[in-house]
């Protein structure tokens, strides 16, 4: 094999510069008889991967954890790091990277972690493993987010062992190669501020700020404060996230801070869950019996979990005001973004007259329409696709809009709003309206029925449904003929699939 298709490892990386207070060195723990179950051709091209490397016995090897030769031939250091955080509202203390390591930073700038690589000093009596079943949800879920143009973490490959791992039943083991520009969560700045560690808070703050958020060192904004700034993009790109997740029916499950990202990224593939019929206040997490990360309270869970943030960067900041200040841009952020990609979907692009949610079609459109789809328990992705199919198919302004009447009880009061809509959409170009809808749409998202379909398969021995399955979701607008069924109204099943923290 010629070495230079395998990826090229910076050393030291940014984060490992960073120096021992934030991780420990160590290597994978082997898994007998590695195999592939999937590879992101997608993320290989984003890291500049030669492709033809996935191919190899060495790539294998190495994204399942076995070539653990110690100096690695590549010069790799693999490592774990550590943080703190908030879990479910209360402080958890020390966690940290307990089946998650880090094999070091691609010259290009990508950390490659794999997750469920083994015990690490974080591991907390865990086993350090991930399953079969979590690992392809993960790595699917990862692949669709990016297609569907939301911040998230990326899957390079998915490798599978025969090494049993005990959950409620036995199962396989897995290994998820994934990649970020950083893995840093708000629980790192936690973790340093709650033990008082001033220096490394600082280390850290100033990393993540001169590599992702380099525009607050001159930003004149809250005084000229760095920090503040830094604290302010954070929440702009938080809000934007939860903007993203709320318009496409994205349910995290588990929004603890340690799994929130410094970066504005999706993180921690676990429970999540696409809504079938809308249910605003659906609960994914079968473990969340309080129902605090409900799909409807997310926004509000982003905010909390920002002041956790805000708390941990108070010492850099060095005044409540700015800190405060910094973390009330969400406040204006969230609403305007989560306007705007609603009535994107609707066709209506923002109005010079003023952003969303000043916007006055938001109201009139948009609330009215998420109550009728609560009421009828319509099912949200074929919602948007079938209003965008009439959309596209309208003559002369006139949409029939008979094949979404077909999924909704009261049509008395559906038939009032689309009267309204009709009104609105006539003033907008309907070529423009179309095209808007139709890249605002999504046709395939990752259902719980789906993944469990291929998570059968694959625990059965057929891995080619998770790669097809990729295809699909990593061209989600498209609508592939051939998979119309995936993007069809969940079976009967699909309420019975329950998905906890346990993975
Ligand atoms: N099987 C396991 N073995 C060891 N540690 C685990 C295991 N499962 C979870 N943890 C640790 O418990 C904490 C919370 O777990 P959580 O489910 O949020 O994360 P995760 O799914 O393991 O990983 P990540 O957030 O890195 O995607 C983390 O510190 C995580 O590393």
């Amino acid at each position: 094999m010629n070495e230079s298709t395998a990826p090229q490892w910076h050393r030291p990386g940014r984060f490992e510069a960073l120096g021992p207070a934030f991780f420990t060195y160590l290597q994978p723990t082997p898994v007998p008889a590695p195999h592939w179950v999937a590879t992101s051709a997608s993320t290989s091209q984003l890291m500049g991967l030669n492709p033809e490397w996935l191919q190899t016995d060495e790539a294998l090897q190495t994204l399942s954890g076995n070539a653990v030769s110690v100096p690695s031939p590549d010069g790799r250091k693999p490592l774990a790091s550590v943080y703190s955080g908030h879990q479910f509202g209360v402080w958890a203390g020390q966690l940290g990277d307990g089946r998650a390591i880090m094999l070091g930073e691609t010259s290009l700038g990508f950390e490659v972690q794999l997750k469920g690589a083994g015990r690490t000093p974080y591991s907390r009596g865990g086993d350090g493993r991930a399953v079969l079943r979590s690992s392809i949800r993960e790595f699917l879920c990862s692949e669709a987010m990016a297609a569907l143009g939301i911040p998230t973490t990326r899957a390079l490959a998915l490798t599978g062992s025969p090494l049993s791992v005990a959950r409620e039943t036995l199962e396989t083991a897995a290994i998820v190669t994934r990649v970020a520009e950083s893995f840093v969560r708000f629980g790192h700045f936690e973790h340093f501020a709650a033990r008082d560690m001033q220096e490394e808070l600082k280390a850290l703050a100033d990393l993540i700020i001169d590599q992702h958020y380099p525009e607050c060192r001159t930003a004149t904004a809250l005084q000229g404060n760095a920090y503040a700034n830094f604290l302010q993009a954070v929440s702009e790109r938080t809000a934007r996230l939860l903007a993203q997740w709320q318009a496409v029916g994205f349910c995290h499950g588990v929004m603890n801070t340690d799994n929130m990202s410094i970066l504005g990224l999706t993180i921690d593939y676990g429970p999540f869950q696409f809504l079938d019929a809308f249910d605003p206040g659906h609960v994914c997490n079968h473990s969340d019996n309080q129902g605090r990360y409900a799909f409807n309270r997310q926004p509000q869970v982003a905010y909390w979990n920002l002041y956790c943030l805000g708390q941990a960067l108070l010492p850099l900041i060095d005044s409540e005001e700015l800190t405060i200040a910094a973390l009330d841009s969400y406040k204006t952020v969230f609403p305007a973004a989560y306007a705007t990609q609603m009535l994107s979907k609707l066709g209506l692009p923002e109005d010079a007259a003023g952003t969303a949610p000043a916007d006055g079609r938001f109201a009139l459109l948009v609330n009215p329409l998420l109550q009728i789809l609560a009421d009828n328990k319509v099912d949200y992705t074929i919602f948007f696709t079938r209003l965008t199919e009439a959309v596209q198919q309208a003559q002369e302004g006139n949409i029939d809009f008979e094949p979404l009447r077909d999924i909704i009880l009261d049509r008395a009061t559906f038939d009032a709003w689309s009267l309204t809509y009709s009104e609105q959409l006539a003033q907008v170009d309907q070529a423009q309206a179309a095209d808007l809808m139709q890249k605002s749409n999504p046709c395939f998202v990752l259902r719980n029925h789906l993944g469990e379909t291929v998570i059968r398969a694959a625990q059965g021995g057929d891995f080619a449904p998770v790669q097809q399955m990729l295809a699909v979701l990593h061209a989600p607008y498209d609508s592939h003929p051939a998979y119309a069924d995936w993007a069809g109204f969940p079976p009967d099943w699909a309420t019975t699939i329950e998905i906890s923290c346990s993975s």
